[in-house]
């Protein structure tokens, strides 16, 4: 089971942003409107000149996946590969071999669910301090800061297998569409660590072999319009507690989706049918540092609303995690102790959304 706070949390009022729409179209309570180093500047948020939009890294997976390891494409696809990972910590792949019918499914059954009424939603809420059913993730105080979105959550891989508890009876083709889409991501996440572990030059089932049954969560945010963007985040800063992370952005949505890049915001494009991979702290400790788990965000919009599916991929909680001695030597120095990854989860989950800030439970800091 996903790791559950032992502490007892007092979270104070959490507005529903979809309710207050409906009923205070124009108000931004309190706790919505951000500090204002917080907030996010929407005027100069703009793409720095040294990488501009058509470097942020497009893989190709059809090269990969059908391409001969001894071809040219195959290895100009892993470079791409290998540099998105290093400099950026994210990228969008296309050609990923996954059904667009089944992604638009996936699309129309998340937003359904969104548009039911609050008391259907209510029925799966998400306890305070927990991460898991209909609520805000990641609130542990009355005085914390919250983000101007919906979540639903919940843990697909390897024990939640439709427990009716957490899984939405309406619309009525959830759990089959969710079971169908997570399997599909589950084999996208696979191959993808493959492909990772070969950029590095590792064995291909590095990943794989040292995971054990990996653990899937499925997350959907939706961000309705917000009358005042400029004010509000609609996802808090942060980095991913996976392996791998993979985004789906509704179709013609807004811009949201924002990575921190040399110390800028910079805007994810969203590319129809693409899907968007980054890197999670579990890759940033195993390859020593050398791909990187980047912070991001997410901004809302002042007419569009916009919805994000996002799965988590990550090893099994039994797992003991550190760098591979492969990529730690003398010039690569050990940067993150051996840990537990349960224990990293746990602490993931009972911390709010801070920037990389998780992460320091793994850093060794005498180098
Ligand atoms: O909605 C987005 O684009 C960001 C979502 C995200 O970063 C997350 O759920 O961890
Ligand atoms: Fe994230």
């Amino acid at each position: 089971m996903a790791p559950v706070p032992s502490f007892p949390v007092k979270v104070g009022h959490i507005d529903d942003v979809q309710e207050l729409k409906k009923t205070k179209p124009s108000s931004i309570p309190e706790r919505f409107v951000r500090d204002m180093i917080e907030r996010p500047k929407l005027a100069t948020v703009t793409t720095p000149s040294s990488c501009n939009l058509n470097n942020i890294p497009v893989v190709d997976l059809s090269k990969i996946l059908k391409g001969n390891k001894n071809s040219q494409d195959f290895h100009f696809e892993i470079l791409k590969l290998s540099s998105s990972c290093e400099e950026w910590g994210f990228f969008q792949v296309i050609n990923h071999g996954i059904d667009l019918d089944l992604l638009e499914k996936m699309e129309k059954i998340a937003m359904e669910f969104f548009m039911l009424p609050l008391e259907e939603k209510q029925k799966y809420p998400m306890a305070p301090g927990t991460v898991q059913g209909y609520g805000q993730a990641f609130v542990f105080s009355e005085d914390q800061k919250l983000d101007w979105c919906n979540m639903f959550a919940l843990g697909v891989e390897p024990h939640f297998i439709r427990n009716p508890k957490l899984w939405p009876t309406k619309p009525a083709d959830f759990s089959e569409t969710v079971e169908i889409y997570s399997r599909e991501i589950r084999k996208l996440c696979k191959n993808l660590l493959k492909y990772i572990a070969i950029s590095l030059g590792l064995n291909e089932d590095i990943f794989e072999e040292m995971f054990g049954v990996a653990v899937q969560a499925l997350r959907m945010n939706y961000y309705p319009a917000c009358p005042r963007p400029d004010l509000v985040l609609g996802l808090s800063p942060h980095s991913d507690g996976s392996a791998l992370t993979v985004l789906q952005q509704g179709k013609g949505n807004s811009v949201g989706l924002q990575i921190l890049k040399d110390n800028v915001w910079v805007p994810i494009q969203p590319i129809p049918n693409a899907l968007v991979i980054n890197i999670g702290d579990t890759i940033e400790v195993l390859t020593n540092g050398r791909y990187k788990s980047v912070e991001h965000r997410a901004v809302t919009h002042q007419e569009k609303d916009r919805l994000s599916i996002v799965t988590f991929y990550a090893p099994s909680y039994e797992i003991e995690l550190g760098p591979l001695q492969e990529l730690v030597d003398e010039n690569n120095p050990c940067k993150y102790k051996r840990y537990n990854h349960g224990e990293y989860s746990m602490h993931y989950v009972t911390n709010k959304l801070q920037g990389k800030k998780t992460l320091d439970f793994a850093k060794i800091y005498n180098n």
